[in-house]
Formats: structure tokens, sequence, C-alpha cells
């Protein structure tokens, strides 16, 4: 998979070539290039952006730079997908997450600054990709780098190979629509506190019945509203 990233804080993806994520691009199992949109810029201050039509505070992001820096990076046959990290976007699940990382091998981020970029941008690009904006939550962060972070680690997991085992995503929170089961490792008693002993017994389908228990229960404690209705809340 590839993956561009468009910001005027290019140094803040730096934290992409640690950990499994810079394993993977070090394996050629993702293939992530940041640009500054700045570079995209004709003026002597490298000006992105310039103040809202009808008022108001802040400042918007310009449409030229914006398009000169998407037309360089999205593919010309139309197969790159847009991301926008945005508090109006779809919320961002690990279904988006799942249908991004096994339905597209380009992703493009564009990370907005300021009061957001120019509305225009977005409908110009829907004629040369797929363009989805998506949020992290409903809360708003300075710009899109922490949200487009957040969202390539967990679509770049996903990629066949970058985790090492493939078991360990699946049973993971959000995988079957429950939170997780809460793990444990050793000693079996620490500070008095104690291993659930049917994990200790080595029956496998007792280990497994418990697990789900406990997924059911925590989420219907944690998060009630991912069960369906039909089940007791
Ligand atoms: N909630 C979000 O995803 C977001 C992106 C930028 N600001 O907030």
């Amino acid at each position: 998979m590839r993956i561009d990233i468009v910001t005027i804080f290019p140094e803040f993806f730096s934290v992409l070539d640690v950990s499994l994520l810079g394993k993977a691009r070090v394996d050629g199992l993702l293939d992530v290039h940041v640009h500054d949109l700045r570079s995209w810029t004709t003026d002597r201050h490298r000006t992105v952006d310039d103040t809202p039509y009808g008022g108001g505070a802040g400042m918007v992001m310009k449409p030229e730079p914006w398009a000169q820096a998407l037309s360089a990076v999205l593919r010309d046959d139309g197969s790159s997908t847009l991301v926008v990290p945005t508090p109006a976007g779809r919320p961002f699940t690990q279904a988006i997450a799942r249908s991004l990382a096994a339905d597209t091998d380009h992703l493009v981020f564009a990370c907005g600054r300021y009061e957001g970029i120019d509305a225009r941008v977005f409908e110009w690009a829907a004629s040369r990709c797929s363009v989805v904006e998506l949020s992290l939550g409903d809360y708003v962060l300075n710009g899109g780098e922490v949200a487009a972070m957040a969202m390539i680690e967990a679509v770049g997991r996903l990629v066949p190979g970058v985790v090492g085992n493939p078991e360990s995503l699946v049973e993971e929170s959000h995988e079957d629509g429950l939170l997780e089961y809460p793990s444990y490792t050793k000693p079996a008693v620490w500070r008095d506190l104690e291993v659930p002993d049917v994990l200790l017994s080595g029956h496998h389908a007792r280990v497994a019945a418990w697990r789900h228990e406990q997924q059911v229960e925590r989420t219907r404690r944690v998060r009630p509203d991912l069960l369906p209705d039909d089940t007791a809340r």
C-alpha cells in the first residue's frame, strides 16, 4: 500500500519511521511519502491560507496549493482514495479501517490546518478520486495530522504482513462488534490479585466461553451502543 500525506508540518510524521509501521516501510509493505504543502506555493512567504469569505474568525487554506499538491500525488487512473481527517466527517471505525486496508492500495491524506481547507478543493478532487471525510471522534484538533496518524496506524497494521502474527488481529476490540476480553500474564498472583482460574485450567473450550462472556459483559457495561438491539443490554 502506498500512502501519501500532504501537510504543512511534514516533520510531524517522523514517527512513521519507528515501530511496526517503520519496519513495514523497510520491508516494502507500506510505501509512505510525506509532502510539505508549501512546496506548491509560489510566493515569497509560501502562503497557504487567507481570510474566510463571509467573515468569521481564523483563516482558510487556499485552494490552489492544494490542487497543485493533490495533482502531483493522486494517481491519474482515479484509483486513489483521498482521506480528509475532519471533525465534520463520518466516524472512523475499525470497519472503515478494514475496508480501506482491503479495498485500496493508494491513500492520500490531506491534513488541514486553521479553519480548514477551501471546500472547492474536495469538489474538484471528487472528479479525480474517491474523497472520504473521516472523523476520529466528536472533538476538534488543531489540524488533521494527529487524526491522520491514528488512521494510518489503524489501516497500516491491517495490511498483510505488517503485524507478525495475523491471529493477533482477530481477537481485538471492535473486530467482532464487541470489546476485547481482559488479558493477563505471569505471575498468576500479583499483589494479592489472582488471574481468573479458568485461564489456568488448560480447558480451551471453557477459556473461549469465558472470554466471550467477558467481551459481552464489558461491551454491555462500557459500550451498550455497540450491542444489537435484540441483545439484552
Ligand atoms: N475529530 C477529528 O478527526 C479532527 C480532525 C481535525 N480536527 O479534528
